[in-house]
């Protein structure tokens, strides 16, 4: 009998999906990637079509499962996906009544507004860990039901089904079979409560969401459904599901309260766990669930930064200054310093720990000797300063000091943002061999969901460095490119 010892992960992106097959050593053995389009409908909305999603979920699973020598070894998916983005759809026809809207949309800021105003932050906050800001699911949900005609009507009589990203896949991978989530995707929507771990009836009133709408929310690990037959030949158990950045928590192995990885994708992370209690932020963190495994949870702070790969993508498709994100690099290290260039990348109003969806992008201290370069470094510093704030905030909140962060995502390639970064933090700043994290740590949930592994310590040995950079700039220098730093954030958030 053939030994069933790899796992599939499928990691949904903002911006491309990608599905790679690992063994039990957490070594890639194949990959496929597909972009997928961006919608822009009106100023401030993004959204996703889930037919694009689905469609490249399963091509890019098939194929790399393909790769990887066929389906005959593979043990076990793991799913994991950018968060907060949702979509519903008709239960009887699997069809999305209207496209997904991203987590970046800010088109519920009004509404958020209005509900902070009636006074209603103190409840989601004790109840989620999250603030009442655009971002979080909940306000986008009840656009979809007051906006869509019939929506509403439909939803009540249970004819809707409401997902993230996992939850839709996992629809469409057992073909209507399961309607789940786990929890670390749940705790992102505004509806859940993170202490008692379930769905809040005083926030679905709230918000006015129908119950009927809402999948069953589980561990992070265990089997949630099969593949049907047809997708890889044989059925195969779904048996991880953890939001992106939770699975990056997962891959980084960070298990151990006081251990921190910032994921720099699209957007970038800072997750600091903080072990079995969950730690209320004076600073606007969030609090958040990392993962829960066999009923065992882990809480984390959340720092969350909307732009930071996306700022090197509008250098590229926005003003064709580069051709390819890895330009900058190079750009970066062939001129002596910033010259006092600061970009504040609120191209979506800034998050943690500002949470101002109205604020507008900046650039600041030009002259005429300021260069493409200058406009490029002035982007990647602008993602190491903002991390370095959070992890300031996360430190005073008592989530422990960060004496090492691990790094991982598409722009953690970057070895000069990575120095940059290490200097801006004064810590270490470790970047893994393996920087496709998330799937990483979605292969292993799952991998623990089938029995490949006793538990998530067993992995911990899985986790190989690739480099590691150590702070060495002059702190004269650092205390004055902080300054200036913050002098263009507070211009940043002066009001129009
Ligand atoms: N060498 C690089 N330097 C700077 N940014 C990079 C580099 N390589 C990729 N990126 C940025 O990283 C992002 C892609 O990272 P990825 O982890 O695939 O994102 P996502 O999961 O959000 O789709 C893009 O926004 C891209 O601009
Ligand atoms: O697509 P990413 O990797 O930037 O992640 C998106 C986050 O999950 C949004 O909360």
């Amino acid at each position: 009998m053939i030994k069933q010892d790899r796992i599939l992960a499928i990691d949904q992106g903002t911006t491309s999906t990608r599905s790679i097959v690992f063994d039990v050593n957490g070594r890639e053995l194949s990959v496929a990637r597909q972009e997928f389009p961006q919608y822009y409908p009106s100023q401030g909305w993004v959204e996703h079509d889930p037919e694009d999603i689905w469609r490249d979920a399963l091509s890019t699973a098939q194929e790399a499962v393909e790769r990887s020598g066929g389906v005959d070894r593979i043990a076990a998916i793991g799913i994991t996906n950018q968060r907060e983005t949702i979509v519903v759809w008709d239960r009887a026809t699997g069809k999305p009544i209207h496209n997904a809207i991203v987590w970046q949309d800010r088109r519920t800021a009004k509404l958020c507004a209005e509900l902070k105003e009636q006074g209603h932050e103190k409840l989601v906050t004790e109840r989620t860990g999250l603030l009442l800001d655009p971002y979080f699911s909940a306000t986008k949900l009840a656009w979809i039901l007051d906006n869509v005609e019939g929506a509403r009507a439909r939803a009540e009589k249970g004819e809707l089904a409401f997902g993230t990203i996992d939850s839709f896949l996992l629809w469409r991978l057992t073909d209507g079979a399961v309607h789940a989530t786990d929890v670390t995707n749940a705790c992102r929507t505004l509806l859940f409560d993170i202490h008692r771990q379930q769905w809040d009836d005083d926030l679905l009133k709230l918000f006015r969401v129908p119950a009927a709408l809402l999948p069953e929310v589980k561990d992070s690990s265990g089997v949630f459904g099969e593949s049907t037959p047809d997708l890889f030949g044989r059925p195969v158990p779904i048996a991880g599901i953890a939001g992106d950045q939770q699975a990056a928590v997962v891959g980084q192995t960070c298990f151990k309260p006081g251990t921190a990885k910032a994921t720099y994708g699209t957007g970038c992370f800072v997750l600091l766990n903080t072990g079995e209690k969950p730690v209320v932020s004076r600073n606007r963190m969030l609090t958040t669930i990392a993962y829960r495994v066999k009923g065992k949870t882990a809480y984390a702070l959340e720092g969350s930064i909307f732009v930071a790969g996306a700022a090197i993508k509008w250098l590229r498709d926005g003003l064709h200054l580069i051709t390819h994100a890895s330009q900058t690099d190079d750009m970066a290290t062939r001129i002596p310093n910033s010259h006092g260039v600061y970009m504040v990348p609120g191209f979506v109003g800034l998050g943690a720990p500002h949470w101002e969806p109205d604020v507008r992008g900046l650039i600041c201290g030009l002259t005429l000797d300021a260069t493409e370069a200058h406009i490029a470094r002035a982007a990647l510093e602008s993602v190491a300063y903002q991390t370095m704030d959070l992890v300031a905030a996360m430190t005073q909140d008592g989530g422990g000091t960060t004496s090492t962060l691990r790094v991982d995502g598409g722009m953690s390639a970057n070895d000069w943002f990575c120095q940059f970064l290490a200097d801006m933090l004064q810590a270490r700043v470790e970047r893994p061999r393996q920087i496709e994290t998330t799937a990483l740590g979605a292969s292993f949930l799952a991998g623990v969901g089938v029995g490949l592994w006793n538990s998530l310590d067993d992995v911990a040995a899985d986790w190989e460095l690739g480099a590691l950079f150590e702070p060495k700039m002059d702190l004269t220098e650092r205390r004055t490119m902080i300054d200036g730093w913050h002098l263009a954030v507070r211009r940043a958030l002066v009001k129009a």
